[in-house]
This record gives C-alpha cells, sequence and structure tokens, in this order.
C-alpha cells in the first residue's frame, strides 16, 4: 500500500472537518490552533449534558486522558458510547498511562466502554497501557517507541485498534502492518502538547480516511515534518510553539509528501 499523504491533506483541508475534543487543560488551546492550523475545525467540550450531541455532528472524537475527574470521565464515556454507534472514529490518547492507579483504571474503564479507532500514545504510555508493570514518569517517555512495539502490537490485536507510537522514529501497527515514520527534532518533547497534536491531528485526518492506518500514519508524517520544517528558523522551545504552528497552517500538500520518511511493513 501506499499512503496517499499529499491528497489527504488536500482533502483535510478541503472538507475542514469538525474534531470533537474532550482533552486536558494543559493542551486544550494549543490543541486547537494545531487542529485549525492544519486545515481542521476544533470544538472542546466535556460536559456528559452536550457530548452525545457534539459527536454526532463531529468526523472524529479525541478522548485525551491529561487531567482527568470523574465528571469528565463520565463525559468521555458517553461521547464514546455514542461515537461507536454512529461509526464516528475515536481516537485515545492515554496521557500518563502507568503513572497512577487511577489513570490506569480509568483508561481500563474507557476501553471497556467501547474501542479506540486509534491509539496514539508514546512509548511508556503504550507499554503501561498493554499492561507492562512500568512506573511511568509522569506525561513524559522513558521508553523508546521502537521498544514498544510488542505491546503496541498486542493492544492492537486486543482492542482491534491502530496504536501509534511516537518518538525519535513514530512506529504505527494494525495487525500485520507497521509503518514507520522517521521525521521530527528532538526539540518537540520541550514544548508540551506536541503529543496531544499528534493525536488531535490524528483526528483530523481519520475524519477524512477510510483508512485509520493510513490517517494515523499521515498524522505522524505532518507532525514530523513541520517539526523539522520549524526547527530550520526556530531553536528554542517559545518561538519553535508558534514556528510549528505557521508550518502546519503554510506547507503544501506536495511538500509535505516530499518531505515525509514513510517506510511500510
Ligand atoms: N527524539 C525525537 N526526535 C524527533 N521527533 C520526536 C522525538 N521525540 C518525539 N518526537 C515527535 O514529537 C511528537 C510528540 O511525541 P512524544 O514526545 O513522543 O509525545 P508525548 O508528548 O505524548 O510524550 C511526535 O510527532 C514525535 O514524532
Ligand atoms: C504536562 C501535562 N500534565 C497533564 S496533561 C499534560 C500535557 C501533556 O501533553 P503532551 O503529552 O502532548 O506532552
Ligand atoms: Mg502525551
Amino acid at each position: 500500500m501506499v499512503i496517499q499523504l499529499e491528497a489527504n491533506l488536500e482533502k483535510l483541508r478541503a472538507s475542514a472537518p469538525l474534531v470533537h475534543n474532550i482533552t486536558n487543560f494543559v493542551v486544550m488551546n494549543f490543541t486547537a490552533n494545531a487542529l485549525l492550523a492544519v486545515g481542521a475545525s476544533p470544538v472542546m467540550a466535556h460536559a456528559a449534558e452536550e457530548v452525545e450531541d457534539m459527536v454526532t455532528i463531529a468526523g472524529a472524537l479525541v478522548v485525551n486522558i491529561g487531567t482527568l475527574s470523574p465528571q469528565w470521565v463520565d463525559g468521555m464515556k458517553l461521547a464514546m458510547k455514542k461515537a461507536a454507534e454512529s461509526g464516528t472514529p475515536i481516537i485515545l490518547d492515554p496521557v500518563g498511562a502507568g503513572a497512577t492507579p487511577y489513570r490506569n483504571r480509568v483508561l481500563a474503564e474507557l476501553l471497556e466502554t467501547a474501542p479506540p479507532t486509534i491509539i496514539r500514545g508514546n512509548g511508556s504510555e503504550i507499554l503501561a497501557l498493554a499492561g507492562a508493570s512500568i512506573q511511568t514518569k509522569g506525561v513524559d517517555s522513558t521508553a523508546d517507541s521502537t521498544g514498544s512495539i510488542g505491546a503496541a502490537h498486542a493492544l492492537s490485536e486486543r482492542f482491534g485498534s491502530v496504536v501509534s507510537v511516537s518518538g525519535a522514529v513514530d512506529v504505527i501497527v494494525q495487525g500485520n502492518r507497521t509503518g514507520w515514520v522517521s521525521n521530527g527534532v528532538p526539540l518537540m518533547t520541550k514544548v508540551t502538547g506536541m503529543g496531544c497534536s499528534a493525536t488531535a491531528i490524528a483526528g483530523a485526518f481519520a475524519a477524512i480516511c477510510a483508512d485509520p492506518f493510513e490517517a494515523a500514519v499521515s498524522a505522524a508524517a505532518t507532525m514530523g515534518v513541520c517539526g523539522e520544517l520549524a526547527y530550520r528558523n526556530a531553536k528554542l522551545p517559545g518561538s519553535f510553539q508558534i514556528a510549528f504552528l505557521d508550518t502546519l497552517a503554510d506547507i503544501s500538500p506536495a511538500h509535505l509528501a516530499e518531505l515525509s520518511k514513510i517506510r511500510l511493513e
């Protein structure tokens, strides 16, 4: 198979899909800006009173447990249930999986509620989610993405999900398919919300791609290529964050495809 990166970004921008995010306080603003910059239409809504109505009009649901609390979890479950009923793609970011028993418990409940279409996390989070008994260090990874491939396959098999593990190389797995995306710069780990944006952008691509594996690979490549281009002009976290958003908005689909380093197995 070939990833139609150029066509996918063109389609995303032409249709500007509504992406419903239930995400964390830290990254809400940056995530909304990243979605707007890439060409999608973000909405943040977490109240149990409205999530079912919101997800009904959305092209994808992004659930991110970064700053979870019981009322938010109620909203996440209702939204996931509704999305599963209507076939709307669900993208789960297990932020901080393995850091506390509460996070692990909630993740188990969410996975029981509805299987995610795509799970996107860093190496530590994917290991923890797959049941490895590791104590992760908050939200940042202490594990290499390539060391989490076995865990990613196990999760993919258990839930039928595409699993996207971020890191120096992003590894995307589903069944017997594996994608390797070797774009990006280490400075991306020094800006909060880069992983969360990767997850939200996977939601934007999932809204317009029939194949969630293709959506996850497209999102990883878009993040990585834009990180590399932004780094040409901004070598420190503050300016890099802004340059990254500018690049997401400015990049042409052809340039994205040209700079992407994707290997498929
Ligand atoms: N060492 C690295 N080199 C290049 N790109 C990286 C590196 N680490 C992370 N990235 C990129 O940064 C983004 C966020 O990934 P990551 O830091 O793993 O997520 P999180 O913020 O959830 O921990 C992804 O697009 C990933 O490809
Ligand atoms: C710092 C922090 N604490 C809770 S959520 C969050 C943001 C994590 O964002 P990312 O996973 O994109 O680095
Ligand atoms: Mg993260």
